[in-house]
């Protein structure tokens, strides 16, 4: 193993949370910088909700200067789910238990192991900082109390698979992971990347229910199209979902978030 040249590394003691820690430090930083906390006190989860880190679990987050257009930027997001299975295989030798939940969250044993949070700068005209920000439940799963009726259960790596990996170690695999992934990705483009996802996805083939903000889709999970929508066939014919929480066992009477 080894750290992937050009990237920066920081270990802090404690943080707020990484991903505001990130773009503070936008204004110094001069390449892409892994930013790691070993107590994050205010994580930050997507659609507005709180991440729970209790201490052990890996809060980091990558911050970088994207190249091309939003639409395109956004597509990183699969490579760091990429990046997150490989670590997890890296560091548990168990490719079996884990697969992907789109748009990128990592399951372990059909409960939810981590997940990814996008933050960035810019608009519309572009990017200029995106920091991923990304949770994994090495050590412990947060209370099921604080989770959504019927979304996915937490899980830990601990619990799942008996590996004890401490957070900087994690970080090491991640890093690596993410640097082999993103090369790939600005040689080749999005279609390995989507075949990659594709191949370690979860419920592909099934029944899905998909909860936008405004609406319950329910319908099988046929594929992601070339710009990572959420592909569903349903009883109205295809349709391709840019953004919404997936539900595996229906959630279609819930009308919005
Ligand atoms: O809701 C999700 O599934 C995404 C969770 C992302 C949590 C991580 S922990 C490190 C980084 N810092 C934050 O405040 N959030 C992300």
């Amino acid at each position: 193993m080894s750290w992937p040249a050009g990237y920066g590394r920081r270990v802090l003691a404690e943080v707020d949370s990484t991903n505001a820690e990130a773009m503070r430090l936008v204004p110094v930083l001069t390449g892409p910088e892994w930013i790691l906390a070993l107590r994050q006190t205010q994580g930050r989860g997507r659609r507005g909700r709180a991440w729970t880190d209790p201490q052990g679990n890996f809060a980091g987050t990558l911050v970088l200067r994207p190249d091309g257009p939003p639409d395109h930027v956004a597509l990183l997001s699969f490579v760091a789910a990429l990046s997150l299975y490989d670590a997890c295989v890296a560091a548990t030798g168990r490719p079996e238990v884990f697969a992907l939940k789109w748009p990128n969250d990592v399951l372990l044993n059909g409960g939810k192991l981590a997940g990814i949070l996008l933050e960035s700068t810019g608009g519309a005209g572009g990017v200029t900082h995106l920091a991923i920000g990304i949770g994994v439940n090495l050590r412990s799963a947060p209370d099921t109390a604080g989770v959504e009726a019927r979304a996915v259960r937490p899980v830990s790596l601990m619990t799942g698979t008996g590996a004890n990996v401490a957070p900087e170690e994690f970080l090491d695999l991640l890093a690596e992971a993410f640097a082999a992934w993103k090369a790939r990705f600005d040689a080749y483009g999005f279609a390995p990347i989507r075949e990659a996802w594709l191949a370690r996805a979860a419920r592909l083939g099934q029944e899905v229910t998909a909860r936008t903000m405004r609406q319950a889709i329910t319908g099988r999970f046929e594929t992601i199209d070339d710009r990572g929508n959420l592909v569903l066939v349903t009883a109205q014919g295809r349709v391709a979902i840019p953004a919404a929480e997936i539900f595996f066992d229906g959630g279609g009477d819930a009308s919005g978030d």
